[in-house]
């Protein structure tokens, strides 16, 4: 946690939603005049695509069938926990990009499966922003849950998050429906064990949950629309939180717990924008207070 520099990390699985839910901080950040520097958490991959598909076989070979991207050890989460650290502390730190299909390879000068080098953070900035798959890790190594000042979790029902990223793989990164399947299973012992406890540490959680039938998400043509989802929004501490406001301004939202309001999907932007904007708000105001 850092007064002077804070950090917002947004943690999903691949697929899950989290680039997307970037864009409604961007919205935030420019009408409240917040100027942010973000990490993909992609960036902190151990291995490019080869030396990745090397190890992958080399553990396979050994008997390991359980290491994917989910993994931690297949991510630099050491020196993530070493950016946070000193972005907190000084409002400086670096990041690269992991370039994954064509069109960023086009704007970031590399071929996909590459990483672009390390660059500085831009200085003068109010937070730093991370979305990825592991900003909530806390385990014998790292703890990456006390460096973030606001931990949101982007976590679709499982069938969903299957169709979101097998769709996702096909139309902008080129992998069959085969290839995303065999990803998926692969990574499946990483999910549990890696990926969902981080659930647990985080703020506030966004559930989509469809309204369509999605039993087998291999065959689903397309994803299910926002019209076609509900999001369940639960606090870790409600305390705070004003429910009659937010379920007054969200047309068709409701209370399902003490703790959790459940929105139609279609209201997701407006709900992310009423809860996190005067988060946000209070947190770069004391923020600017502190460094001044
Ligand atoms: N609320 C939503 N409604 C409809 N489609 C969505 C929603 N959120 C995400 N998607 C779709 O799901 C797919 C995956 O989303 P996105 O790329 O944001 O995932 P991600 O968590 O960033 O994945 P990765 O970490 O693998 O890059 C995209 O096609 C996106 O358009
Ligand atoms: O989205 C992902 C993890 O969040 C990707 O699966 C990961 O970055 C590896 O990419 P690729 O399989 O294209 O090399």
């Amino acid at each position: 946690m850092s007064k002077k520099f804070p950090i917002i990390s947004v943690v999903g699985s691949s697929g899950a939603g989290t680039s997307t839910v970037k864009n409604t901080f961007e919205q935030i950040f420019r009408r409240e005049g917040v100027k942010s520097v973000s990490i993909e958490g992609d960036a902190f991959h151990r291995y490019n695509r080869a030396d990745m598909k090397a190890e992958l076989e080399r553990r396979y070979a050994a008997g390991d069938a359980t290491f994917s991207h989910f993994s931690y050890e297949a991510n630099e989460l050491k020196d993530l926990e070493r950016v946070f650290r000193e972005y907190g502390e000084t409002g400086r730190g670096r990041t690269r990009h992991y370039v994954h299909d064509a069109n960023e390879s086009e704007r970031y000068g590399v071929p996909p499966g590459h990483f672009t080098d390390w660059a500085p953070f831009e200085e003068d900035t109010d937070l730093l922003f991370y979305e990825g798959l592991h900003g909530c890790v806390v385990n014998d190594e790292v703890n990456l849950v006390q460096h973030a000042d606001l931990k949101l979790g982007v976590v679709p029902v499982i069938n969903l998050e299957w169709i979101q990223k097998i769709h996702r793989d096909r139309a902008q990164r080129g992998y069959t429906t085969e290839a995303v399947t065999d990803v998926i299973l692969r990574r499946m012992h990483a999910y549990v064990h890696c990926i969902v406890p981080q659930f647990s540490e985080t703020d506030i959680n966004f559930q989509r949950v469809p309204v369509v039938d999605t039993s087998n998400p291999f065959i689903a043509r397309w994803i299910p629309t926002p019209d076609e989802s509900l999001i369940v929004i639960r606090f870790k501490n409600p305390r705070g939180i004003d429910f009659p406001y937010l379920t007054s301004m969200i047309a068709g939202s409701w209370m399902s717990r003490a703790n959790s309001i459940v929105v139609p999907g279609n209201k997701q932007d407006l709900a992310m924008q009423l809860i996190l904007t005067p988060l946000i708000e209070r947190m770069v105001r004391e923020a600017r207070r502190a460094r001044a």
